[in-house]
C-alpha cells in the first residue's frame, strides 16, 4: 500500500464525511467547521448506515481502476464509532466483487486509543494525522472547544500508532507562526518518527458575504482581507528552501515531503500525485454527510455542489460538464504571467483556491503564494536536474546527496 494519501491519482475519487463538519476541536484556521452553517437547518450531521450502503455499492461500480482508495475525512472521522467503520467494510466486501480496496482516515489524532489502532492496523488502514510542529505552535491554533491544548493528546495518539504499527502520515499546515521556524518544524516530525510529511499552506480570505461561512468563497475576487493566519509567501519559500537544503544533504530517499516528491515527478514527466501540481484537476470530489457531492474539499460552497447521490450517481456527477470545466479551468484559466512561467510544468499556477491577485500585467487569477512557488522552484532547479538525470539512468535520484556533499553543487 502507498504510504502517502494520493488519492488525485485516481480518475474517480469522492472523499467522505460521515459526520459533516463536525468536530471535538475549534483549530483556528480551520477552512470545513463553518461547513457546520450550510446545514443549519438539519439536527444530526452524521451520515446513515443507509446512505453508506448506497455511497459503496455507487463508488464500486463507477471505478475504471481495480485498486479503490476510500478516504474518510472531517471535521472529525473518530466521532464516528468502530462498528460504523467497520460496516463500511463488511460493505466494500460485500460490493468489491474481491478488488483490492485501501482505506485512508484523515484525524486529528486526539480521540485515537489502542482499540482504534488495533483495528486500523488489522484492516491496513493508513492514517493521516494532523500536527504543526513542536508544542508551541501547534497550541498556537489548534485547541480544543474549551481553548485547551491538545499538543500531549495528539502526540499520546502517534504513540499509540507506532506502538500498534499502523502506516501514518503527518498532515501540518504552513501558517504565519510556524513558517518562521521551518528546521524547528522538520527536525520535530525526524524526531517523532515521521517519514511521510504533507505540509499545507493556509491561504484564507475572510469574507464580506454575509451567507454564514467566514471564509471567501474562490470565486470572490480581491485580496483585501486576507486571514491572520495566512503564510507570507516570501516566508513561505523560506520555509521550504531551508528544509530542502536540509533534506537534499541529509534525507533523500528516508523522508517523505510531498512538495519535493511531487516537483520531481513534475520535473521527470511522471504525474505529481498531488492534485494542486496538476495540469488540470477536478477528479477528486466529496461526499457531505447528507448526500451532497461538492468539486473538491476546498470547494464546499453552494456554487460547488454538483449534485446528490439520491438524485444522481457519482459518474454523472463526476463527470459532468460542471465538473469537468471545473477541472480544466485550473489550466484554461491561467494568467498570462503563469503561461509565460519557466516553471509552468512544475506549478501549473497551484490551487485555483489561491488566485484572487493580478499579475505582472494586470490579468486577474494569479496565485497568492506565485513569489514563493517561483523562488521555491528557482532553488531547487539544479537539484531536480540532477535526480532527474539520475532517475532517467536508472540510477537513484539520492545520489544527489554525495553529489551536494561532495561539494560539487
Ligand atoms: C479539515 S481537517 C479534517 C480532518 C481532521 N479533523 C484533522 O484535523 O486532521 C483536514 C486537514 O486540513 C487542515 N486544515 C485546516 N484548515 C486549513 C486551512 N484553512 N488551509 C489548509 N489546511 C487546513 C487541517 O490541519 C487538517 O490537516
Ligand atoms: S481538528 Fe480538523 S476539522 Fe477539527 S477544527 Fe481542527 S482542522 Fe478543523
Ligand atoms: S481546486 Fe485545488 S485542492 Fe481542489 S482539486 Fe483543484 S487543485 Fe486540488
Ligand atoms: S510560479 Fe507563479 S507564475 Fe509560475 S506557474 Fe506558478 S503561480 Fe504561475
Amino acid at each position: 500500500m502507498n504510504k502517502t494519501i494520493a488519492p488525485f491519482a485516481r480518475h474517480l475519487y469522492v472523499m467522505l464525511k460521515p459526520v459533516g463538519s463536525i468536530c471535538n476541536l475549534d483549530c483556528s484556521y480551520c477552512y470545513y467547521l463553518e461547513k457546520e452553517n450550510l446545514y443549519a437547518n438539519t439536527a444530526k450531521h452524521f451520515m446513515s448506515e443507509e446512505l453508506l450502503e448506497r455511497f459503496i455499492k455507487d463508488y464500486l461500480r463507477s471505478q475504471t481502476k481495480a485498486e479503490v482508495l476510500f478516504t474518510w475525512h472531517g471535521g472529525e472521522a473518530l466521532m464516528r464509532p468502530i462498528k460504523f467503520y467497520q460496516k463500511a467494510l463488511d460493505l466494500q466486501k460485500k460490493y468489491g466483487g474481491g478488488r483490492p480496496i485501501d482505506n485512508s482516515i484523515q484525524t486529528n489524532g486526539v480521540l485515537l486509543t489502542d482499540e482504534w489502532c488495533e483495528f486500523f492496523k488489522r484492516n491496513n488502514f493508513l492514517v493521516g494525522i494532523s500536527i504543526d510542529g513542536p508544542r508551541e505552535f501547534h497550541d498556537k491554533h489548534r485547541r480544543s472547544k474549551q481553548g485547551h491544548s491538545t499538543f500531549d493528546q495528539v502526540m499520546r495518539g502517534v504513540e499509540l500508532l507506532k506502538k500498534h504499527q499502523v502506516e501514518f502520515n503527518a498532515m501540518a499546515v504552513i501558517n504565519s507562526d510556524n513558517v518562521k521556524h521551518p528546521l524547528e518544524v522538520y527536525n520535530f516530525f525526524k524526531e517523532i518518527g515521521c517519514q511521510f510529511i504533507q505540509f499545507s499552506p493556509i491561504v484564507e480570505r475572510i469574507s464580506s458575504n454575509d451567507n454564514g461561512l467566514k471564509f471567501s468563497s474562490p470565486t470572490e475576487s480581491g485580496i483585501a482581507e486576507v486571514a491572520p493566519y495566512t503564510v507570507d509567501p516570501d516566508e513561505f519559500a523560506n520555509f521550504y528552501l531551508k528544509i530542502f537544503d536540509e533534506w537534499v544533504r541529509k534525507d533523500v530517499g528516508s523522508i517523505y515531503i510531498q512538495l519535493f516528491d511531487s516537483t520531481l515527478a513534475n520535473w521527470v514527466g511522471q504525474p505529481p500525485g498531488v492534485c494542486t501540481l496538476a495540469k488540470t484537476c477536478g477528479h477528486a470530489g466529496v461526499m457531505e454527510f447528507n448526500g451532497d457531492v461538492y468539486s473538491c474539499d476546498h470547494f464546499v460552497y453552494p456554487e460547488f455542489k454538483i449534485g446528490n447521490i439520491y438524485s444522481q450517481n457519482l459518474t454523472s456527477m463526476m463527470y459532468s460538464d460542471k465538473q469537468q470545466r471545473f477541472g480544466s479551468n485550473k489550466f484554461t484559466s491561467l494568467p498570462r504571467q503563469c503561461r509565460e512561467c519557466r516553471y509552468l510544468f512544475a506549478c501549473y499556477g497551484e490551487c485555483p483556491k489561491n488566485r484572487f491577485i493580478t499579475d505582472k500585467y494586470g490579468e486577474p487569477g494569479l496565485n497568492y503564494l506565485c513569489n514563493g512557488f517561483y523562488k521555491f522552484f528557482d532553488h531547487v532547479r539544479p537539484y531536480m536536474d540532477y535526480m532527474k538525470e539520475e532517475y532517467e539512468n536508472q540510477r537513484p535520484p539520492a545520489n544527489v546527496m554525495s553529489w551536494v556533499n561532495r561539494g560539487m553543487k
